[in-house]
């Protein structure tokens, strides 16, 4: 597997942070070069669907596994390609995969990503929807240079915005969907039905489930050991993960659990998204929580955060043996503190964010030129993670931004329920 050049990662707050990630997976494990799994996925979604409540944007359903087409008998070579962006509440990402089929009697194989991100986030424009939709004509051209102009007709661009927009007055929301979307439709691209929505936080920690067991190749694996996934955003935080014992799923709020088949298998998924507890979020809840009189310290620092979580988040006993993946602002602080390599992430425990919440709050005159943010922001993920899903504090995290060099999310899984649910084959 070879990268291409991935630009400098000194981007600026405000400059497009330009990674793009060019690769040939000629080298990777058999897993990923099938696409056995995206039928397996789709058959997922497929039963997703049928289950989850249906949410704003997933009436385009999916009625069969797989388009008739896509069997592999008369499957035709050529290369497929999902445009995904997520409207994150800081920043907006655009994910382009290109899918690529080798040999008829083979299945396509997931090729590479192509990802670039821009911040601030749409609900940044709250008031200036017309600016704010701006921001993805600038990321379209990355896709223009991405997929082959051959294809541009036949490849879907879709737009998912999550909790920033969930955060908005309804019709604030809305005006900024509808420049988007008027955007996309002056785009070369297909531009499906619903292809600008807001997703419900079931479906997001669904989709970043099925993204990363799919990459890992649980999915499909005979042990059926998948993983969990813990994304926490700004606005919001997403824990997702298979339950083993069936007291999680008697005992569990019935929002909680969603279930959907799997060749045979029905697997039952707890999923929740808190909404108001992402890291900004917390950070807006503790401020106000302290007034003006800001205090200093880990001890007076964690008890602010605490009363954050306090009482907010549905725990569950297994949750403490079984394996998460942990990425969005969990990966960053990691990094940002050098507790795991920014490229290549690396396992923690939950100590560990309590032991470098603890060095950097008690010695705050050594992190001068990090953000002011960062002894509250260590501090709330070890409150959440500790006293909110009552982790142990032993509890490994496996800290992960891109799996095979695809970014972790719930993107991947989005894309392929709207390859699937337009029936685009091979
Ligand atoms: N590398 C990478 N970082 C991400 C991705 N999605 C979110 N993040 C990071 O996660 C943090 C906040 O997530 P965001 O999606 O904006 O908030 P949300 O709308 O509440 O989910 C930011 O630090 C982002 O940089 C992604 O696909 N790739
Ligand atoms: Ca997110």
């Amino acid at each position: 597997m070879h990268l291409s050049s991935v630009k400098d990662k000194t981007a600026t707050a405000h400059r497009a942070d330009i990674a793009a990630l060019n690769y040939k997976m000629d080298s990777e494990p058999s897993f990923l070069r099938t696409l056995f799994s995206l039928i397996l996925v789709s058959s997922l979604l497929d039963s997703v669907l049928s289950e989850v409540d249906a949410c704003p944007d997933t009436k385009t359903g999916l009625e069969s596994l797989l388009p008739s087409t896509m069997s592999i008998q008369n499957a035709s070579i050529e290369s497929v390609y999902g445009i995904m962006f997520d409207a994150g509440s800081t920043g907006t990402r655009i994910h382009i995969y290109s899918f690529t089929q080798k040999y008829s009697d083979q299945l396509p194989e997931l090729e590479r990503e192509i990802f670039e991100s821009v911040k601030p986030g749409l609900s940044a424009y709250a008031d200036l929807p017309e600016q704010g939709a701006e921001t993805i004509r600038g990321l379209l051209e990355v896709a223009k240079n991405a997929v082959p102009s051959s294809h541009w007709r036949k490849t879907p661009v879709v737009l998912k915005a999550t909790a920033g927009l969930r955060l908005l007055p309804e019709k604030k929301a809305l005006a900024l969907l509808s420049e988007v979307k008027d955007i996309l439709e002056e785009s070369p691209f297909l531009v499906p039905d619903n292809s600008v929505s807001i997703m419900n936080g079931t479906y997001e920690g669904i989709l970043a489930w099925i993204t990363v067991n799919f990459l890992t190749g649980q999915l499909y694996s005979q042990s059926k050991q998948t993983v969990g996934i813990l994304d926490l955003g700004g606005a919001s935080t997403q824990i997702t993960f298979l339950p083993q014992s069936e007291e999680t799923l008697e005992q569990s709020p019935l929002d909680f659990i969603t279930s959907f088949k799997m060749f045979h298998t029905t697997y039952k998924l707890y999923t929740h998204s808190y909404l108001g507890l992402g890291l900004k979020a917390a950070r807006l809840a503790t401020l106000g929580a302290l007034g003006t009189g800001g205090e200093s310290g880990f001890k007076s620092c964690y008890a602010e955060v605490l009363r954050v979580v306090a009482g907010k988040l549905h725990r569950v006993d297994e949750m403490k043996e079984s394996t998460f993946y942990a990425f969005s602002y969990y990966y960053d602080r990691a990094a940002d503190t050098n507790l795991i390599d920014y490229d290549t992430g690396g396992i923690l425990e939950v100590r560990d964010f309590e032991r470098k919440a603890i060095e950097v709050c008690d010695h705050m005159e050594g992190f001068t030129s990090s953000s002011p943010f960062l002894c509250m922001d260590l501090s709330y993920i070890t409150a959440l993670l500790k006293e909110g899903f009552g982790f142990k504090m032993t509890t490994p995290l496996q800290l992960t931004k891109k799996v095979n060099n695809v970014e972790t999310g719930w993107s991947l899984g989005a894309t392929f329920l709207v390859l699937q649910s337009l029936r685009i084959s091979n």
